[in-house]
């Protein structure tokens, strides 16, 4: 039996090793029927298989070996089956194999939509539900964190509905995540979700290396994910694009962060935010916060949750329709993201 480190992280580089020794080379369709495909994603895709002796259900993810590194397909699977524990975290079956084209593991089989189709467009999804959502997603980041990991990939896409009232979510997709402290040194690309600390080392066109010096992968980046999540779900809006002196939205946040930094005063709160009580704005700031070192943890959400999010009466947005935010969250969702990591 090996000992394993708990909270640092260290556990996983010695799963890596092991499963590497023992990954097996079988070919799908000898081993799995294939029902259909259940999603794809930027990196590979999900397949609903049963297990051809044992009829078993399962959702296959498959990654094309031409595009994915073994060692990056091990860290997810390792990470994966170490949190698959958890009850908001998606299950894992403890098989995972590579064919001559593809490597593959088997995750359990959530049966309802992810968390994206179901967001109402300039709507978002009843405040009830949001609550329930987002107390358990909470509850997974802890566990995630807890073990010196960070997910890096929060967002609606990546959580799977066993419901549409989301009594029952599961976070899914670890195949960003890292443990605390990995070096970022630059990213292609953003997403509405990245923290402004992560927006500084986006590469521009042409530009070979950031400005900005590394970062330390930290927990941080999940709260602030986190934050622009609860966004979207309330409102079927994205807060902003991405978080750079070059966006408005984001700007205007900003501005609102620093006077609220004095008092809040709801007169300032910028047009999107004017829909959300001053409970829900002061729980934004604290899981917003533009430092990241002042940001507060996901669990901190439960002290607003006996709270109302939402006025009773929404303020109508104060938007033309092009600058309607919704039309983007398709949009970037589809957008690519490299992001150049090393192990320190
Ligand atoms: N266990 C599962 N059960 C049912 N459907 C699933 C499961 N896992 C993933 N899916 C579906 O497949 C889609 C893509 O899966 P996943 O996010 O793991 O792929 P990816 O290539 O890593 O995506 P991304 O581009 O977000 O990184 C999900 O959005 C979801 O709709």
């Amino acid at each position: 039996m090996i000992e394993l480190g708990l909270t640092d992280g260290s556990f996983i580089d010695e799963l890596i090793e092991i499963t590497a020794q023992s990954l097996a080379q079988l070919e799908i369709q000898e081993h799995f029927n294939i029902v259909k495909e259940l999603g794809r994603g930027k990196y590979g895709k999900v397949l609903l298989v049963t297990h051809c002796f044992k009829g078993t259900p399962m959702a296959l993810k498959v990654l094309p070996k031409a595009s994915t590194q073994l060692r990056g397909f091990l860290r997810e699977y390792c990470i994966s089956l170490y949190l698959s524990s958890h009850p908001c975290i998606v299950g894992l079956f403890g098989i995972a194999f590579h064919s001559k084209d593809h490597y593959c593991f088997a995750q359990e089989l959530v049966s309802g939509k992810d968390l994206f189709a179901v967001i109402k467009p300039r709507v978002g999804i009843p405040e009830p539900s949001v609550k329930r959502c987002v107390l358990q997603i909470a509850s997974a980041l802890e566990f995630i964190h807890s073990h010196g990991l960070v997910h890096r990939d929060v967002k609606p896409e990546n959580i799977l509905l066993l419901d549409k009232n989301c009594c029952h979510v599961k976070l899914a997709d670890f195949g960003l995540a890292q443990k605390r402290g990995t070096m970022i040194h630059y990213i292609r690309g953003t997403l509405p979700y990245m923290a402004p600390e992560l927006c500084t080392l986006v590469l521009l066109e042409g530009q070979e290396e950031a400005t900005a010096p590394p970062l330390h992968v930290e927990p941080s980046l999940d709260t602030w994910a986190f934050g622009v999540l609860m966004f979207c779900i309330l409102t079927g809006y994205f807060p902003w694009e991405c978080c750079t002196a070059s966006d408005d939205f984001y700007q205007e946040f900003v501005e609102w962060c620093v006077l609220e930094e004095k008092a809040t005063n709801e007169k300032d709160a910028p047009s999107l935010w004017k829909r959300f009580t001053p409970e829900a704005m002061e729980m934004f700031s604290r899981i917003l916060a533009l430092d990241a070192e002042r940001r507060c943890t996901v669990g901190e959400v439960r002290l607003y949750v006996e709270k109302d999010w939402l006025k009773e009466e929404t303020v109508p947005l104060d938007l033309s329709s092009d600058s309607d935010l919704y039309g983007h969250l398709t949009e970037l969702a589809k957008l690519n993201i490299i992001v150049g990591v090393s192990v320190t």
